[in-house]
């Protein structure tokens, strides 16, 4: 039965973290849940991007943006773009909803995580780098405008210790850590991507029952590129990633292909060029998708790679496609590096993993045999539409130092009147 007065919500404050909201709001709706689905977004978000939005989400909430303005704590996280998580906040105020959870957009759920509903405000999970600490990349919570004016009023006179959301609302919710173990989720609700090699143990043991994973730090799914055709998340010199990661990876990069892609391309006819290149451009993003012309020999043997001996039971058309995700052994499309380069992290096992396509191959996938589709996102600066733009003058956000300048608008009235 459909619950109407709770929802799980998250926020995307350009077109780029939309990518990954959408991924969520999908992997919500594929499990099924019987929860609303909201997104916050800014105004910076294109009117593109938030029609694609509304056909995933029940409801689009535009926002203004909140900005802790705190570049030196945030520069102690390395992560100067966080300031903008105070805008966070503002899921306080969607009081029509009698409880929600919120998930960052960067977060994939791997089933049904309706039992959330279940907890009370303030439940969330530990934070991987200091488990006394919350992760506010998953938290359930309770819509409240007295709560949101007193978050303000808190941020306010203390600020953040880490400058973004999450050091904001622990300091507020600062019993977390030892007053109620009802309000600590399981750490497989919130699985950071990288405790699947900072403790492989513990990963192997208990990480077939992860619910939610949580791409949190700098390279986030879309940072990547993906092989259509191989469906093996691509690296280069600039990201690494272990082999569990990689899948999760692929598994996000799967549901974004299957699902999101065909959206996007809906609202806007791929612009297919002469060049072995098809983009779709958004204000904010541009969504690239690269063929290759390679000799049947080549695409026969790319489609059907010769595998070792299978060394694991999976049966490749009895999974689900997350615990094939699971399962399956993630593939490096390049060299993996030398273990030398990760002395943190611990060795990888000496003799590669195998590689068992992670999702069954459709027949379109068959029909494009003779390319290496390769996909990828790219940030591109916006550049607004005249909707866009009327939006903005309709909410009185006019440019005056720029084009809406008097000088310009002269200029358009006297071609106008002659
Ligand atoms: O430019 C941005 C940056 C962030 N977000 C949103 O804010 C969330 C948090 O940012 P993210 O890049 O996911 O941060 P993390 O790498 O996950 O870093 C941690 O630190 C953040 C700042 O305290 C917390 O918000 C996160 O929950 C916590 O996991 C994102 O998922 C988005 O929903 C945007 O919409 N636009
Ligand atoms: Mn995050």
């Amino acid at each position: 039965m459909p619950v109407t007065d709770q929802a799980f919500v998250t926020l995307a404050t350009d077109d780029v973290y939309c990518q990954g909201a959408l991924v969520l709001g999908q992997s919500l709706r594929n499990h099924k849940t019987s929860r609303k689905l909201a997104v916050l977004i800014t105004p910076e978000v294109s009117s593109g991007m938030r029609s694609v939005l509304s056909s995933v989400f029940d409801e689009v909430v535009e926002v203004d943006v909140l900005d802790s303005a705190d570049s030196v704590h945030l520069a102690l996280m390395q992560r100067p773009e966080l300031g903008v998580t105070f805008t966070k906040l503002h899921c306080w105020t969607l009081t029509h909803y009698s409880k929600c959870v919120f998930m960052d957009a960067d977060t994939l759920v791997l089933c049904n995580v309706d039992e959330l509903f279940d907890r009370e405000e303030f439940s969330a999970a530990p934070d991987s780098g200091w488990p006394d600490c919350f992760n506010s990349g998953v938290f359930v919570f309770q819509p409240s405008l007295k709560t949101y004016n007193l978050l303000l009023q808190f941020a306010a006179e203390h600020g953040s210790f880490d400058g973004g959301d999450q050091g904001l609302l622990n300091s507020f919710f600062s019993n977390w850590a030892t007053a109620d173990i009802g309000k600590h989720l399981p750490f497989l609700y919130n699985l950071s991507s990288s405790s699947v090699y900072t403790y492989v143990p513990a990963f192997n043991h208990f990480g077939r029952d992860a619910k939610v994973v949580h791409f949190l730090g700098a390279t986030k799914p879309w940072n990547y590129k993906y092989n259509l055709q191989t469906k093996r998340v691509m690296q280069d010199g600039t990201t690494s990633g272990s082999f569990h990661q990689l899948s999760f990876l692929a598994l996000w990069w799967n549901i974004y292909s299957a699902s999101i892609l065909p959206l996007l391309e809906k609202l806007q006819k791929m612009e297919e060029s002469k060049s072995e290149e098809c983009k779709h451009a958004f204000n904010g993003v541009e969504v690239t998708l690269k063929k290759e012309k390679v000799s049947p020999y080549v695409a026969s043997s790319l489609q059907k790679p010769e595998l070792p001996e299978q060394t694991s039971e999976v049966n490749p058309t009895a999974c689900s496609p997350e615990e094939l995700a699971f399962k399956a052994q993630p593939v490096y499309e390049v060299e993996p590096r030398d273990s030398n380069d990760h002395p943190s992290e611990p060795d990888r096992p000496s003799e590669e993993p195998v590689f068992q396509p992670a999702f069954q191959e459709t027949s379109e996938m068959n029909e494009v045999s003779h390319f290496v589709s390769e996909l990828s996102i790219h940030f591109k600066p916006a550049k607004p539409t005249p909707e866009d733009e009327r939006r903005k003058w309709e909410e009185g956000r006019m440019d005056y130092m720029g084009k809406d300048a008097f000088e310009h608008i002269k200029k358009k009235l006297d071609a106008f009147l002659h």
